[in-house]
């Protein structure tokens, strides 16, 4: 029931104005346009694109996805209520919050030199925030490639769909957190031992101190740009993460893997397709959930 340009009649100038701020936003904070991306994959592989992510820890009430050990390192929150509250002036209560996270990553896609996606709308928002399940969806950095596709299988993205997707780790970082393992105690043999002295160089302990925000950029080339130069990396063994590694090698996914790399035009068509399974999953439509006002709080009543 989603469809293309759902507020044409209600809110003509929503997606216009979603793009504004998109572009302001990154104009100040380029990487506010990362987040968005991210925030795509972590609300809709959860349940349904129903902003669930976008819920705050109330007191004796919802219980955030983002204090998830999954959403570690998640950022620019804030900035999404920057965008709704310019919705909000526009058209109060009309705009959902899903669809805000689901625009704001087309939006930042097309920012960060990928696609330009052409998306549906109308899904609903969430009255609630899915902390305790949310590794029941979303796979860890260190889980086998076999996990890692059942997952999105589950919310039918396919094997190419989710190499395609994977290639959003083309901008961004990743926390010496996640790496350690990587490096200490002994170097993964898997990794190109050049790109281990800079990871070692960027993470120089096993234990980083969690207050001290170490981190390695996903790709040294072209580090905002989303483009194919993540399968050049992974298949030098340049990847930062686990499953970086493990989907260059295992048979399965390699092949799309090879075809992404040598292609950076054929990577943002299946990018397009895959981006468009994963903000089209299981949405809220009709009468079910609600318009938050505030993509914090469910609305009062
Ligand atoms: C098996 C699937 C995936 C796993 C295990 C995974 C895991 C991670 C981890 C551990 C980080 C680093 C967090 C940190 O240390 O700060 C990260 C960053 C990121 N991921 Fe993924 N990810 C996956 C799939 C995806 C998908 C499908 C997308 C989007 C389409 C995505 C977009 C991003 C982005 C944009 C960043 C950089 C965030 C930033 O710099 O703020 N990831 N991911
Ligand atoms: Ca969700
Ligand atoms: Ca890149």
């Amino acid at each position: 029931q989603l469809q293309q340009n759902y507020y044409s009649e209600s809110c003509p100038k929503a997606e216009e104005i979603i793009k504004q701020q998109v572009v302001q936003l990154y104009n100040k904070h380029g990487n506010t346009a990362i987040s968005w991306v991210r925030n795509l994959f972590h609300d809709c592989i959860v349940k349904s694109c129903d902003a669930s992510l976008l819920l705050t820890t109330v007191r004796r009430g919802v219980l955030s996805e983002q204090t998830s050990e999954r959403s570690f390192g998640m950022r620019n929150f804030k900035y999404v209520n920057t965008i709704k509250e310019a919705v909000e002036q526009e058209c109060p209560l009309t705009v959902s919050c899903a669809d805000i996270v689901a625009l704001s990553a087309r939006d930042g896609i097309a920012m960060l030199g990928g696609p330009n996606i052409e998306m549906k709308t109308g899904r609903r928002d969430s009255k609630e925030s899915y902390a305790t399940v949310v590794e029941d969806f979303i796979p860890n950095h260190n889980d086998s490639m076999s996990l890692v596709l059942s997952r999105f299988q589950a919310i039918g993205v396919d094997i190419e769909a989710t190499v395609a997707l994977l290639g959003a780790h083309s901008v961004g970082r990743v926390h010496c957190k996640n790496l350690v393992h990587r490096l200490y105690p002994t170097v993964d043999e898997t990794l190109d031992p050049a790109h281990a002295e800079y990871l070692q160089r960027r993470c120089p302990t096993p234990n980083p101190d969690p207050k001290a925000v170490l981190y390695a950029r996903n790709d040294l080339k072209t580090p905002m740009i989303i483009d194919n130069n993540y399968y050049k990396n992974i298949l030098q063994h340049k990847g930062l993460l686990t499953v970086d590694e493990e989907l260059a090698t295992d048979p399965r996914t390699a092949p799309h893997v090879q075809k992404m790399a040598d292609d950076n035009e054929y990577f943002h068509q299946q990018f397009s397709r895959a981006v468009l399974l994963l903000s089209e999953n299981n949405p809220l439509t009709g009468d079910q959930g609600e318009i938050r006002k505030d993509c914090r709080y469910v609305n009062a009543n």
